[in-house]
C-alpha cells in the first residue's frame, strides 16, 4: 500500500466500539446508520429514461477484440465487466462460501479476528469509515498476505480449509491482474521497457494486493442507509466478483449512478487511483458506491491491485504530452 495511504489512516484510526452491530436483529435503521437524503441522489430518476441508460461494458476475454475493447473501456468508463477470464467457477463459489461462513460467525467470534484501529488486515468496518459521519450497513474482512493468522483465530480447528480457499483466489487473481494490467497498458502503447518496476519478465512482482471481503446484511430502510459510501479505489485495478445480487453503482458524469448489473461468473475491473496517475489522466479512476436492499443479503470480493509499496507512481513521461 502506498505510504501516503497508509499515513492517512494512520491519522484516522477506525475503533471498535460500534463494531459489535449485530445487523440481523435490528428491526429499524439506527440513527448512526441514516445518511442524508442527498447521500442517496440517483439520477435519472424517471423510470422512462431507463431503457435509455448505458451500461458498463462486458468484455469477453477470450474475443480476439478484447485488447482494444479493454483500453476502449478504460478510456470512456474506467470500468468494465470481463468473462471468459479463465477462473474457475468452482473457485468462485468457494471464496463466497468462506466468505458467507465468516460472516455469519457470532458477533464475539467475528471480533477475535478484529482489524487493529489504525492496522490493515482483519474484520471490520470499510477503513474508509472514520471519514465519513455515519456508518455504513455493511461488514469487512481484509486478506494482506497470508490469512492464517486470523482464521486460527476464528476457526481454531478447522482454519485450514479456509486458508486453502483465500490462497488459491489470491494466486488466480495475481495472474489475472498482471493480465489485464498489461492489457491496459498495452492499449497506451505501454511495454516491459517503460515500467521498470514490472521487472524484467513484466511479472509485476513485488505487487501489493490486499483482498478485501465485503457483507450487505439485508437492511430495515435502504432509501436511507448506505452499505459503502462512494469512494474511488486506490489501487492500480481492482478486480470484483460480485454475487448475484445487485447493490454496486458506478459514478457517470452527467448522467448520475448507474447499476452495475451482475455477470454470473464475471468480474468488474476498476480504474484506480494509481492508474488513473500512471495513465496521464487517460484512464479515468471510477467513483462508485453500494446500496443496499430489504431482502437480499449481498456479498462481494475485492482484490484491490498495487504496485510494490517502495514504488513512487507518477504519470509516464511516454504519455506526458498526448491528448486528453
Ligand atoms: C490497500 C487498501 C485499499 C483499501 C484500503 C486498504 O488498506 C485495504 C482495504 C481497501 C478498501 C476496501 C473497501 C473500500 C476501501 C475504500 C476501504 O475502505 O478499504 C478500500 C481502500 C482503498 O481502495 O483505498
Ligand atoms: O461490494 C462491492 O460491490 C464494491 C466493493 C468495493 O468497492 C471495494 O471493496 O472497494
Ligand atoms: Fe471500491
Amino acid at each position: 500500500m502506498p505510504s501516503d495511504l497508509s499515513d492517512a489512516f494512520r491519522a484516522h484510526p477506525v475503533y471498535l466500539h460500534h463494531q459489535h452491530t449485530d445487523f440481523n436483529s435490528l428491526q429499524e435503521l439506527p440513527e448512526s446508520y441514516t445518511w442524508k437524503q442527498q447521500d442517496h441522489e440517483q439520477y435519472p430518476s424517471s423510470k422512462d429514461s431507463f431503457s435509455l441508460q448505458e451500461t458498463v461494458p462486458v468484455i469477453d476475454l477470450m474475443d480476439p477484440n478484447a485488447p482494444k475493447l479493454v483500453g476502449h473501456a478504460c478510456k470512456t468508463w474506467g470500468v468494465f465487466q470481463v468473462i471468459n477470464h479463465g477462473i474457475p467457477t468452482s473457485l468462485l463459489h468457494e471464496i463466497e462460501w468462506a466468505g458467507k461462513t465468516l460472516f455469519s460467525l457470532p458477533p464475539q467470534q467475528k471480533h477475535r479476528a478484529a482489524r487493529s484501529p489504525d492496522g490493515v488486515s482483519g474484520y471490520g468496518v470499510a477503513r474508509i469509515s472514520s471519514f465519513f459521519p455515519k456508518l455504513m450497513w455493511s461488514e469487512g474482512f481484509t486478506v494482506v498476505g497470508s490469512p492464517l493468522d486470523h482464521f486460527r483465530k476464528l476457526w481454531p480447528q478447522d482454519y485450514s480449509e479456509y486458508c486453502d480457499i483465500v490462497v488459491e483466489y489470491e494466486k488466480e487473481m495475481k495472474m489475472l491482474a498482471g493480465r489485464l494490467l498489461w492489457l491496459m497498458l498495452d492499449a497506451l502503447g505501454i511495454s516491459k521497457d517503460d515500467i521498470k518496476w514490472a521487472g524484467p519478465k513484466g511479472d509485476f512482482k513485488g505487487a501489493t494486493a490486499p483482498l478485501q471481503m465485503n457483507s450487505y446484511p439485508i437492511c430495515p430502510d435502504p432509501d436511507r442507509a448506505m452499505g459503502l459510501a462512494a469512494h474511488t479505489d486506490s489501487t492500480l485495478l481492482t478486480i470484483l466478483y460480485q454475487n448475484s445480487i445487485s447493490g454496486l453503482q458506478v459514478h457517470r458524469e452527467g448522467k448520475g449512478w448507474l447499476t452495475v448489473p451482475p455477470v454470473q461468473g464475471g468480474f468488474v475491473i476498476n480504474v484506480g487511483d494509481l492508474l488513473h496517475i500512471l495513465s496521464n489522466g487517460l484512464y479515468p479512476t471510477v467513483l462508485h458506491r453500494v446500496i443496499t436492499n430489504r431482502t437480499k443479503p449481498r456479498f462481494s470480493v475485492a482484490y484491490l491491485y498495487g504496485p510494490p509499496s517502495n514504488v513512487t507512481i507518477s504519470p509516464l513521461s511516454k504519455l506526458e504530452y498526448m491528448d486528453q
